[in-house]
């Protein structure tokens, strides 16, 4: 992205009460160089969606980027295809992330017909969509609002439509969790972050970050309708999966 971004120096000093963490002004200000270095793969999956969004994204048909922070997957999608391929709506909760998004999708890709709007994902009223995506987006809701917001979206999803779904995921087995949160944190350590920052990030993302489990992920798609669900990348405690609703009579995953 070529807007202005600070170095995410959020938790580098040490705080009194760490507070829980929200989207604010200070992480829209930060926000590319933190997911930058918080997320493993983030580079590769945003590239990654471009090329799924050519192969199983209908000519012409509509995109949700839900989550949609600075617009990324929107940029990710404008590289790869052309203004007449897709329309697409992405949907935030934060008003500050919506005000950078707009301005950065206006002038990075001006010819293509991307909307951003300040709403819920969980209430807002939803058009048929040819591809949904929820990059990092889901994890930050009530678990006992995941089933429902996922059920809806399978309802307006098309016939042959796909939805991707990219989280920080808990591994069921506690021994192979604690592995990969330890490297997980050894990556931030390798990208520039302190033991302090780490620390207090963990603590602020406590019961605002609720991750699942692969297997939780996968039988929830299943169990809603979906024909197949994919887990296509996986970096450490990070995933991305493809989830395929079913043409009648024809391959869930044809082009
Ligand atoms: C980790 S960020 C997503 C990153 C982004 N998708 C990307 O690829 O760069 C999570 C985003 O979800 C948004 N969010 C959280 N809960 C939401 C909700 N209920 N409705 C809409 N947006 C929500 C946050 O404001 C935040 O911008
Ligand atoms: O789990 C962490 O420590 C993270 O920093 C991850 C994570 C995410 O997955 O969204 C949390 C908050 C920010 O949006 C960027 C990265």
């Amino acid at each position: 992205m070529s807007d202005a971004s600070y170095r995410d120096a959020i938790f580098t000093t040490p705080l009194d009460r760490v507070a829980s963490f929200s989207f604010d002004e200070q992480v829209v200000a930060c926000f590319p160089d933190m997911v930058r270095r918080s997320i493993p793969g983030y580079g590769q999956i945003l590239g990654m969606l471009g090329v799924l969004a050519e192969r199983h994204l209908r000519h012409g048909g509509h995109v949700y980027d839900l989550g949609c922070s600075l617009g990324a997957v929107g940029l990710a999608l404008a590289a790869r295809l052309p203004p007449e391929a897709f329309t697409l709506t992405g949907i935030d909760l934060s008003p500050a992330m919506v005000e950078r998004a707009r301005a950065t999708l206006a002038s990075e890709c001006p010819e293509h017909r991307i909307i951003i709007e300040q709403g819920d994902i969980r209430t807002i009223d939803y058009r048929p969509a040819s591809l949904i995506v929820l990059n990092f987006t889901l994890q930050f809701l009530d678990p006992a609002d995941r089933d429902a917001l996922l059920g809806r979206l399978y309802s307006v999803l098309e016939p042959g439509g796909v939805l991707i779904l990219s989280e920080k995921i808990v591994a069921e087995d506690e021994a192979e969790n604690a592995w990969l949160v330890e490297r997980y944190h050894d990556f931030k350590r390798a990208n520039g972050y302190s033991d302090l920052e780490i620390s207090q990030k963990r603590t602020a993302l406590e019961n605002v970050l609720r991750p699942d489990s692969l297997a939780t992920h996968h039988a929830r798609l299943a169990g809603l309708g979906f024909e197949r669900v994919t887990t296509w990348f996986q970096y450490l405690n990070f995933a991305s999966m493809i989830a395929f609703k079913a043409r009648p009579g024809g391959h869930p995953h044809d082009a």
